[in-house]
């Protein structure tokens, strides 16, 4: 077979990439900015010549009676990521809240991106809807998870998402997670990315096979869901002296589904390669956060499996969308702490996702 130089480079980049990120510690900041690079490579330009919905509607699957804020949180992030998807003025009224793409210049252009954009989607129960609703006008929020007919519901939906976040909010109730199952499932069928993170975990360490070798799927581990997870896959306690080595056995007992596991530093594998995020962040452990990442990481995935082999150079899209989401909730995380100290809360990351995207990925 011919070898272009271009499939040579991809070749080339991925040795450097994995070499980099078999030396960890020594060239950590290096190998940072390898990797940002590449991420650079996945955002998807602003261009006119975009239709709609092209970069990325995203569905979360979470929020119930307890918890409202984590749906919200992951939505909303989706939602903030800049350079997402603007809705178009053709779009029903229904669904359309905010902006809408209607041919402007530029600099307004930019302006309507850093307002946020119509592309989050929350499946979430009856009580949870208008509790979410509620938060922001930007969200369409479908209060159909707690309904016999919640599969159908959201499967109605699936053709129109590109990535579904499940889990954040979503609590532990044996008949949502019932629907959550076939949810999963139906997603699965029509090979949508899903990231799965929280009571989705949850769902995940009692039934493995959910999820056991769908290329597609992310899931975003805390220390205590990681631990849960591993006991449940691997039936043996977790090795807590190498982290990277347990984060790589998780993900290849898995299937090779991308695992990241949230932390000091990030930890992600798709069980060969292991990559680490150590972008600065802060001391600041405020509930929320992790939301925020699977929200992020919901439009990433997506950008990255759209980009192509020739935008991730050979590296697996996944992986580039991890430490891409990784990286802009740590730089969130940094700068909401430089204003607001202690005090700092989740909302208060939030505001600062549009200033950490340019300073990580337009720079
Ligand atoms: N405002 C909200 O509505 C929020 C709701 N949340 C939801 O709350 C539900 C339960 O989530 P939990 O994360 O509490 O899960 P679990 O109920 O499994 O509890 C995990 C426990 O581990 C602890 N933990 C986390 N990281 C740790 C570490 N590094 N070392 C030691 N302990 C650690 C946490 O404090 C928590 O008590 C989920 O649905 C989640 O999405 C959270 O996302 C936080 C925000
Ligand atoms: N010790 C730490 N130092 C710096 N950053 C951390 C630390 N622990 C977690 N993080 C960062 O905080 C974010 C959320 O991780 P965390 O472990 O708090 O998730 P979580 O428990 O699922 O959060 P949530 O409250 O949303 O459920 C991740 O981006 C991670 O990089
Ligand atoms: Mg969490």
């Amino acid at each position: 077979m011919a070898v272009g130089p271009a499939w040579a480079a991809a070749g080339a980049c991925r040795r450097v990439l994995q070499r980099a990120f078999s030396l960890h510690k020594a060239h950590s900041v290096k190998n940072m900015e390898t990797t940002l690079q590449l991420v650079r490579n996945i955002i998807p330009p602003l261009t006119s010549k975009k239709h709609k919905g092209q970069d990325g509607r995203i569905g979360i699957v979470g929020g119930c009676q307890e918890y409202t804020g984590a749906p919200y949180f992951a939505a909303i992030s989706a939602l903030k990521v800049p350079f997402s998807q603007l809705p178009s003025c053709s779009e029903p009224p229904a669904v359309v809240q905010g902006p809408c793409r209607a041919g402007p210049a530029l600099s307004q252009l930019l302006v309507l991106v850093s307002q946020g954009a119509d592309l989050s989607h929350v499946f979430c129960t009856q009580e949870a809807a208008p509790v979410i609703k509620s938060y922001s006008p930007e969200l369409i929020v479908h209060p159909v998870l707690d309904r016999p007919s919640a599969v159908p519901n959201v499967e109605e939906w699936l053709p129109r998402l590109h990535a579904l976040v499940v889990g954040p909010g979503l609590g532990r109730d044996d008949t949502l997670l019932e629907n959550v199952k076939g949810i999963l499932e139906a997603s699965k069928a029509r090979d949508i990315p899903i990231v799965i993170d929280a009571d989705g975990l949850w769902l995940v360490a009692q039934h493995p096979a959910l999820i056991q070798g769908y290329r597609k799927a992310v899931l975003t581990p805390n220390h205590v869901e990681f631990s849960r997870l591993s006991e449940a896959v691997l039936r043996d306690p977790v090795d807590g002296s190498d982290h990277r080595e347990a984060v790589r056995r998780l993900s290849q007992a898995l299937g090779n589904v991308t695992v990241v596991q949230k932390g000091e530093r990030d930890v992600i594998s798709d069980g060969e390669q292991v990559l680490e995020c150590a972008q600065e962040g802060s001391s600041r452990r405020c509930g929320g956060q992790g939301d925020l990442l699977s929200g992020a990481l919901g439009v990433l995935v997506h950008w990255a499996l759209h980009a192509g082999p020739e935008k991730t150079n050979g590296s697996s899209p996944l992986l580039l969308a991890a430490m891409g989401a990784c990286s802009l909730v740590r730089q969130c995380s940094r700068q909401a702490f430089q204003k607001h100290g202690r005090s700092t809360t989740t909302t208060d990351m939030i505001a600062e996702v549009g200033p950490a995207f340019r300073i990580l990925f337009e720079t």
